[in-house]
C-alpha cells in the first residue's frame, strides 16, 4: 500500500513550483540573483550563505556547487556558507548568544561588493535578520530567499526570492531548484567556452 501522503506532498510539490513557473516577476528577481553573483565573482568578490536547520543544509549545498563544481571541471569559485564552523558556532553561540553567530562573522569577512545570500522560510529568524543588519555595514549586497510573504526579510534585501507558499519544506525545495538554475547560470556564463 502508497502512503497517501507520498502522492499529496508530490502533487503539493508540483502546484508551488508551477505556482513558481507562471510567476514572471519572480523568475526576473531569480535572474537579478544570478547577476549580483556574477558580478561578485567578476570582480573578485565573494558569495556567502546561512540559514538555519534545512536552509543551512541548503545554504552549505549551494556553495558547495559554486566553490567546487556543479556541471563541468572549471575554477573555484569564492563560496562558503557561514554556519560550516562547529568550533565557532559553539563558541560564539555559548558566549555571545545564537543571534550572533552569522553577524560577528560577517563583520570579519564581509567586504564591499560581497553577497549575502540569506534563507529562511519565514524571513524571521534572529540570527539571519542580525546577519543582514551586518551585511549591510559591511556594505554587502544581499539576496533574501524566504517564503511567500517574506516575513521582516521582506523589507531588508536588495532582492528578494520568495517562494509561493507557506510550507516550509515546499519552500526549502523551491530555494534547492532555483538556487541550483542560479549554479548553472553563474558557472555557464563565466566558464563555458563557445
Ligand atoms: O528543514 C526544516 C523543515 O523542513 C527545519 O530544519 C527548519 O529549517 C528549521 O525549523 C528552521 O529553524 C526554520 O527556520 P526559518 O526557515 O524560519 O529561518
Ligand atoms: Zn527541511
Amino acid at each position: 500500500m502508497i502512503h497517501p501522503l507520498i502522492q499529496t506532498r508530490i502533487a503539493s510539490h508540483l502546484y508551488v513550483v508551477t505556482l513558481l513557473h507562471e510567476q514572471e516577476d519572480l523568475l526576473e528577481r531569480c535572474q537579478q540573483m544570478a547577476d549580483a553573483l556574477l558580478k561578485a565573482f567578476q570582480t573578485g568578490k565573494k558569495v556567502l550563505f546561512c540559514g538555519n536547520g534545512g536552509s543551512a543544509a541548503d545554504a552549505q549545498h549551494l556553495a558547495a556547487e559554486l566553490s567546487g563544481r556543479y556541471y563541468f571541471d572549471r575554477p573555484p569559485l569564492y563560496a562558503e556558507a557561514l554556519h560550516v564552523n562547529t568550533s565557532y558556532l559553539t563558541a560564539v553561540s555559548n558566549d555571545y548568544g545564537y543571534a550572533e553567530i552569522y553577524a560577528r562573522l560577517l563583520r570579519a569577512m564581509g567586504t564591499p561588493g560581497d553577497v549575502l545570500v540569506a534563507l529562511s522560510t519565514s524571513g524571521n529568524s534572529e540570527n539571519v535578520l542580525k546577519a543582514i543588519a551586518a551585511a549591510r555595514e559591511q556594505g554587502m549586497i544581499v539576496i533574501g530567499m524566504t517564503g511567500m510573504d517574506g516575513g521582516k526579510m521582506a523589507q531588508l534585501c536588495d532582492v528578494l526570492i520568495n517562494i509561493p507558499s507557506k510550507d516550509t519544506p515546499r519552500i526549502q525545495e523551491c530555494h534547492m531548484l532555483l538556487g541550483h538554475i542560479v549554479c548553472e547560470i553563474v558557472e555557464q556564463t563565466l566558464f563555458k567556452k563557445p
